[in-house]
């Protein structure tokens, strides 16, 4: 089995290239989202350099444990403006995302069914492509969350680090791979982030949020956990057991697995941590 794979015709265009191309192609676009690409440029890019992601990852963990160290014996930075311009931005990019994505997979369920949205991929040239592109990019920008943790000399988790670096590097590969699932899992990520991140933005401003809107956040990401398993396990029964064609390959789908799993695990257990066993910070900020 190949890590990554060469990309065939109905790997990156699904069946119905010609009529959807002379259907769809560019009809719900903004002018900003009519991207050329000619045969999956931004997929070539990708599968020549996606090992990349790992190396990025890996960098960043070195520079990340470095700051650590040299901010050992320094006074935290209070950042505050900064922080919250940095979160109001993802925010409104997530938002912006959110809806301008959401559309391919409503779209696609009503139009298609369950069994194509997730085994056929969006078309190189949709807006959902565009927005897939920019997805992958943010999550190399994502990165510097853990930036403004160190500098600010605040608790850094396994939980947050591990996510990063794990979320970058499946995000590329499912750029390589052109991911029919992606759609599902970008979907549910840019809602997800929403959420967070103008949770972030609010609290960075200095607004201390009750309870239930932290908890209601953290479920919201579990959520998303377990979904992304059961639509993991959906995929995995449609090639195995239905035997169907389905575009996302087994090395992608074996990656969504252990990617999900692990979240969710560290999800609940942060959940549980944060609220229900009482020696958190959260209680203690009650
Ligand atoms: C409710 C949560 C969103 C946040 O829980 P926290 O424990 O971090 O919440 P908190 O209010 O105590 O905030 C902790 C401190 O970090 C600051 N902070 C600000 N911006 C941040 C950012 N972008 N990332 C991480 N921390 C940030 C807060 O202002 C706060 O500082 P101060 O103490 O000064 O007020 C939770 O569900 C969660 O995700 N916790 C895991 C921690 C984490 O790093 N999550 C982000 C990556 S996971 C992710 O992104 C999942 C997904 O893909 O959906």
């Amino acid at each position: 089995m190949e890590f990554v794979r060469e990309l065939n015709d109905f790997q990156i265009y699904g069946p119905n290239h010609t009529e959807y191309i002379s259907n769809y192609r560019y009809k719900y676009a903004l002018p900003f989202e009519k991207v050329e690409d000619p045969r999956g440029w931004t997929v070539n890019v990708f599968q020549r350099y996606w090992h990349h992601s790992i190396t990025i990852s890996v960098v960043y963990f070195i520079i990340i444990k470095a700051i650590q160290k040299a901010m050992e014996n320094r006074k935290p930075f209070v950042l505050k403006t900064p922080l919250v311009l940095w979160n109001g931005a993802l925010a409104i990019f997530s938002i912006c995302g959110c809806v301008r994505f959401s559309e391919d997979i409503i779209r696609a369920l009503y139009v298609d069914g369950l069994y194509k949205s997730l085994c056929y991929s969006c078309h190189p040239n949709d807006v959902a492509a565009f927005w897939s592109l920019l997805f992958a990019i943010s999550k190399i920008v994502e990165l510097g969350d853990t930036l403004f943790i160190v500098l600010r000399k605040k608790p850094l988790i396994f939980l947050h680090y591990y996510h990063h670096a794990a979320v970058l590097i499946y995000t590329v590969h499912s750029g390589a791979e052109h991911t029919a699932a992606g759609r599902a899992f970008i979907s549910m990520n840019y809602l997800a982030h929403s959420c967070m991140y103008s949770y972030y933005a609010i609290s960075a401003a200095g607004y201390r949020m009750p309870k239930w809107v932290s908890m209601a956040v953290t479920t919201i990401q579990t959520t998303q956990m377990l979904a992304g398993v059961a639509v993991s396990c959906l995929v995995y029964k449609i090639k195995t057991e239905d035997k169907l064609p389905c575009q996302q390959s087994m090395a992608n789908l074996y990656l969504a697995f252990i990617i999900y799993i692990t979240f969710a695990v560290l999800f609940i257990q942060f959940f549980l941590k944060s609220y229900i066993f009482g020696s958190s910070k959260k209680q203690k900020k009650q």
